[in-house]
């Protein structure tokens, strides 16, 4: 797992430890690490010249100290000083051991041919922008420089909220202590390349900002059967999905959630998708009954006016008027409302839009706890920010919301709770139906007993997994990620 501390919260966590520990002390532990990593960088890369980016705050003063350590050991390095603005004891150590300090035209040359660029512009302190010459120098960052960020790619917002195009965006990153939200978050994580965390001994009494489940936490949370349990106690599941128009998102879901392992999965449709859902799907039974979560509106079409479908949509209404917990995905969306919102208050309720569907609800709905404002919003707003507007959605709701995405977002109702960021899928997963896959797994985690938060984020997991095992580096269709996940959970449950 990795976890992820508020900027706040890591300033507080270094002002507690500073106090125990001599002046410089953190500083020092730090410089050792990003020292360690350069090091290893410059041997695997045969690199001969490093540049260190310095800017006026203590992520300069890293920066600084650490090519100063390794000009002590031979390496050829530089600085680039903005009006020769930088920390006083840095500047010195730099200058000590023979760091070539460079500004103005002379720094935009030397970063221009530099082989690794240490990038020590900004880092937790940074505000929007970057600050003097420093934008120039970002721009004079040669394409085949490696660049390594020092705790963050400059210009990038520590609290993941903003990407800057005209930022840094760095080949790796060596933070300290903890990971930031920075990291682990889009849009910023695509600024930050590979992460190595430097333990400098920071300690949390707060709760993370963000969580990423990492492989070794699957056993953990994946409900495994005992030999006590059956069919019901492993959780039964309700999927009111597909309709005349789309058909196969039935089948999609019904087949995820039998190979994701629920003890049963009762199916209710129309009569197009019921007949796909019993030639396929074998396992499943239909009509409405006792279950233990339920999973409402892949393909579900809110409009049609079919009696069939009429009757479907009663069930779909009877599951998000019921105390079960509850995924609500694609035509379901369509169904909450002010009323389905005040019921479910209290209730577990996972709602799975993709971009496009989060801007359409928060149209709808407006945004706040009270639907204050009520303006359109698009969905490459809710692409530029997806944090925000997904917290927007799970404040106006009281429901959990879970993002889908190249990285998945999962943000609890409760707002002193970590938002959960999930990378594990390959681009080929965007793909028709990969959506309606999700549900049926995550629904069955939900029947299982787990909470809208994990069961998003561990089931967001094992379907990135799925679908890289069964794809191998190629091509996935939806229908083998849905067949792939026995095997993806056994191979993580192996890991323990
Ligand atoms: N926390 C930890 O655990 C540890 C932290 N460590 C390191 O310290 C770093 C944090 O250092 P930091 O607080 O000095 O902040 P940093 O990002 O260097 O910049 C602040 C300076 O930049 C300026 N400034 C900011 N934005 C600007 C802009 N857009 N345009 C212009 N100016 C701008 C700002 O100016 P001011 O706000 O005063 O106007 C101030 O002078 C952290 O990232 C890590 O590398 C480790 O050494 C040890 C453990
Ligand atoms: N670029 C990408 N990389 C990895 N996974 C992606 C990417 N784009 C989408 N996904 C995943 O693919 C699935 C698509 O779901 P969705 O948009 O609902 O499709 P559908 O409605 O066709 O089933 C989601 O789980 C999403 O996280």
């Amino acid at each position: 797992m990795i976890e992820a501390w508020s900027p706040q919260d890591v300033y507080a966590a270094e002002a507690a430890l500073d106090e125990e520990l001599a002046s410089g002390e953190l500083m020092a532990r730090a410089v050792e690490g990003l020292v360690e990593v350069v090091a290893a960088r410059i041997s695997q890369l045969d690199a001969e010249t490093v540049i260190a980016l310095v800017g006026p705050g203590n992520n300069g003063a890293d920066a600084l100290y650490a090519v100063a350590h390794l000009a002590e050991a031979g390496v050829a390095c530089a600085a680039a000083l903005d009006r020769g603005r930088a920390h006083e004891g840095a500047l010195e150590a730099a200058r000590a051991a023979g760091v070539v300090l460079v500004s103005g035209a002379e720094a935009i040359e030397d970063i221009a041919e530099a082989d690794i660029v240490l990038d020590g512009v900004l880092g937790l302190g940074g505000r929007p922008g970057l600050p003097g010459e420093a934008a120039d120098w970002v721009r004079a960052i040669p394409d085949d420089a490696h660049v390594i960020a020092v705790d963050l790619p400059s210009g990038q917002a520590a609290d993941g909220s903003a990407f800057d195009p005209d930022g840094v965006l760095a080949d790796e990153t060596v933070t300290f202590s903890v990971a930031k939200p920075v990291h682990l978050l889009p849009p910023t994580e695509q600024a930050c390349g590979t992460l190595t965390v430097v333990d400098i001994g920071l300690t949390f009494e707060t709760e993370p900002a963000v969580v990423r489940l990492g492989h070794d936490d699957v056993a953990d949370l994946w409900p495994v059967p005992g030999p006590d349990d059956d069919k019901y106690s492993r959780g039964v599941l309700g999927v009111v999905a597909g309709g005349e128009d789309y058909s196969g998102a039935a089948v999609l879901a019904v087949t995820a959630a039998v190979e994701a392992g629920a003890g049963m999965v009762r199916y209710v449709g129309t009569p197009t998708p019921e007949g796909l859902v019993r030639a396929a799907v074998p396992e499943a039974v239909h009509g409405e009954g006792r279950v233990q979560a339920w999973v409402v509106g892949p393909g579900l079409d809110v409009r049609a006016s079919r009696r069939e479908a009429v009757a479907q949509l009663a069930v779909a209404r009877r599951a998000l008027a019921g105390e079960e917990p509850v995924l609500v995905d694609a035509g379901g969306l369509d169904l909450v409302d002010d009323e389905v919102i005040e019921a479910r208050r209290e209730l577990p309720t996972l709602l799975t839009p993709h971009a496009g569907e989060l801007a359409r609800l928060l149209t709808r709905l407006g945004s706040g706890p009270r639907a204050r404002s009520r303006t359109e919003v698009e969905r490459s707003a809710v692409e530029a920010e997806p944090v925000r507007h997904a917290r927007a959605l799970a404040e106006r709701t009281g429901m959990t919301v879970l993002l889908k995405g190249s990285t998945t977002l999962v943000v609890p109702a409760d707002p002193g709770s970590p938002v959960r960021s999930q990378a594990d899928a390959p681009a080929w997963l965007a793909t028709a139906g990969a959506g309606d896959v999700l549900s049926g797994l995550v629904g069955t985690l939900l029947a299982a007993g787990l909470d809208p938060a994990d069961a998003g984020a561990l089931g967001a997991l094992v379907h990135g997994v799925a679908a890289d095992r069964v794809g191998a580096g190629g091509p996935v269709r939806a229908l083998a990620v849905a067949h792939g996940i026995p095997h993806a959970v056994a191979h993580l449950l192996a890991r323990h």
